[in-house]
């Protein structure tokens, strides 16, 4: 934990001052000083809380090596980039925000699925999406749009040039109502949009990553996630906090459709 979060702390922006300064009552800073995780992103520097949990998978299953094309969804403020970034060789002179005339310029290019021997690029690839803006982390690209948008979902594969992905990881939360059923709802939807994307886009053997909120429609989406993927688990990190409903489900081992019908 220590060695990824000093790491981080390098390229920590304004969006961790953005997150600590958000919260003015007094009631909220006393839970937050017992929050033992957000004491330690703060002291480390790292944009969320949140990106404890990402380290704590990714430290214990191994999906992203240095040569991957991640797409994080829901990445503001970038707990999760930074800590995805960690593990990657990424370019450095990749442009953070692609203007909408240079994604015109763009050919949509379909993804080619591998077959046989990958040839691997030499480098990663980390592509951040959210609706909300976010301070830049080098060598990353950023778009900004509603994930569930099909015009943001365009831009995603344009910038993508044909490439196909190794992770999604989608941490993406809708504003909470406070209704439980409803939330759980919302969250659904936006794991299933972002299971579609998946995969679409994902290489055979790919790994996809989403927060939910445990709920009756729950085992619809395992059910789903089974049919694509050799392996699909449940993960509850340490850093989610006790009163949430929050866990991650984990798909590795996808197999492409063109793949399931050669067998
Ligand atoms: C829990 S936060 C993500 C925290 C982030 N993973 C981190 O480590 O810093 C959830 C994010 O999902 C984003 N989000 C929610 N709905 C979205 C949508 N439809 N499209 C894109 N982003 C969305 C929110 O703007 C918010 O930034």
């Amino acid at each position: 934990m220590t060695t990824v979060a000093k790491w981080c702390k390098y390229f920590s922006g304004k969006g961790t001052k953005r997150l600590l300064c958000s919260a003015s009552s007094s009631r909220w800073k006393i839970q937050r000083r017992k929050d033992i995780y957000a004491q330690a992103a703060h002291n480390e520097g790292l944009r969320s809380r949140a990106a404890y949990k990402l380290m704590e998978i990714v430290e214990q299953s191994h999906f992203i090596q240095q040569t991957s094309v991640v797409v994080d969804l829901g990445a503001s403020p970038g707990g999760w980039s930074m800590v995805a970034r960690q593990y990657l060789e990424l370019c450095s002179k990749i442009p953070w925000k692609i203007s909408l005339d240079e994604l015109a310029d763009i050919p949509a290019v379909p993804v080619k699925r591998s077959t046989g021997r990958v040839v691997r690029r030499s480098r990663g690839r980390l592509i951040a999406v959210d609706i909300l803006d976010m301070d830049p982390i080098p060598g990353a690209t950023f778009i900004q749009g509603d994930f569930t948008e099909r015009e943001t979902q365009q831009r995603i594969t344009k910038v993508l040039y044909g490439d196909e992905v190794d992770v999604v990881l989608s941490d993406m939360c809708p504003n909470t109502s406070g209704v439980k059923e409803l939330d759980h709802e919302r969250i659904i939807e936006l794991a299933f949009s972002a299971s579609h994307f998946a995969i679409q886009h994902l290489c055979n053997g790919g790994t996809f990553l989403c927060k939910i909120f445990q709920g009756a429609q729950e085992k619809r989406l395992i059910s789903f996630l089974e049919e694509h993927f050799v392996q699909v688990k449940r993960w509850r990190p340490k850093a989610s906090k006790s009163e949430s409903s929050e866990c991650y489900v984990l798909a590795t081992g996808f197999v492409p459709v063109d793949f399931q019908k050669q067998q």
